[in-house]
């Protein structure tokens, strides 16, 4: 079976401006792929090639096995790519059967994914009543409408509250339980790490990195501990020394980080006074930073 998404050399031209550079994209059946980039990277471009709102330039895609220009191509797919358009003075529920019934999707569905958003309870509100949370989970419910096996997300959580972020998180997951593939677009690390199996991190237009979420938490630990040099010296016959380095005050660990209660323990047993110990984080936003060039083009 081919992969739900595949893009060959894809490209996008603006004038002089490559917003969209050789991208070699592959999002595997059943998987929750974060595509993650700072603000003007190409995500949303890329998000609208796939799905055909804009044309590319060169390159291929491939969605469920269908090429470009497929009128099946889109048959399984839902979208939420720059806020879904609704009537702000019908309720939700009457939102989703107008949807429905444009895309011939029988009534009994709209109750179902209204659930699946847990948005059942507010249903016959105003839409202009609804938070910023909750007409982003309408627009979640209305790509659900087909029953889609592969979702594409752009920035889903894009302007939420932390709650609203947490809702939003949990549904995207539920959905990738059922066996659905999601495609999501981000530019916040934590975010990504928190939902997605795999990542791939744009920068100016191409994919400088692409890993999975196990790889980007296997990323060390961090030890304060004093003396260092004793730290230093205990923690590497336990583990060995190419795996680690003194970095000032800080040691810092080549390591799974649930190694972190062992290595405690055993420097707590050596006499040696440990002050902090950690995964080390900081150094994944670092690495991010250092791929994708550290900041933004162009702004909006
Ligand atoms: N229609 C257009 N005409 C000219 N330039 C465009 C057009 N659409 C996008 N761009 C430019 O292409 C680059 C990529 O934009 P894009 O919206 O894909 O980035 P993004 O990663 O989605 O960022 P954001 O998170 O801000 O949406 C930016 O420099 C943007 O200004």
């Amino acid at each position: 079976m081919s992969d739900p998404v595949e893009t060959t050399a894809l490209t996008k031209r603006y004038g002089d401006l490559v917003a969209v550079d050789q991208l070699d994209l592959t999002v595997r059946h059943g998987e929750v792929y974060g595509f993650l980039g700072p603000n003007g990277a190409g995500k949303t471009t890329t998000l609208r090639m796939l799905l055909g709102l804009i044309r590319p330039t060169s390159g291929d895609v491939r969605l469920l096995g269908h090429a470009s220009g497929a009128g099946r191509r889109l048959a399984g797919v839902g979208a939420l790519i720059e806020g879904p358009g609704f009537y702000p003075y019908l309720s939700g529920r009457d939102n989703l059967r107008v949807l429905a019934r444009h895309a011939g999707v029988g009534r009994g569905r709209v109750a179902e994914v209204l659930d699946i958003v847990d948005l059942a309870e507010r249903a016959g509100d105003r839409y202009s009543t609804y938070s910023l949370g909750m007409k982003q989970r309408l627009g979640l419910a209305a790509a659900m409408l087909k029953d889609p096996g592969l979702l594409i997300l752009d920035e889903p959580t894009n302007g939420l509250d932390p709650a609203g972020m947490a809702d939003i998180r949990a549904v995207v997951r539920g959905l990738a339980d059922e066996g659905r593939t999601v495609l999501l677009s981000s530019h916040l690390l934590g975010e990504v790490q928190q939902i997605c199996d795999r990542v791939g991190m744009i920068s100016r237009g191409r994919l400088v990195a692409e890993l999975s979420v196990a790889e980007l938490r296997a990323s060390g630990l961090l030890v304060v501990a004093d003396p260092i040099d004793d730290a230093r010296a205990r923690v590497a016959a336990l583990v060995g020394e190419d795996r680690v380095r003194v970095d000032g005050h800080v040691l810092r660990l080549d390591v799974e980080a649930g190694l972190a209660a062992t290595i405690n323990a055993e420097l707590v047993h050596s006499g040696l006074s440990v002050r902090e110990l950690r995964p080390a984080e900081a150094d994944l936003e670092q690495t991010f930073l250092e791929l994708t060039g550290g900041g933004s083009r162009g702004t909006r």
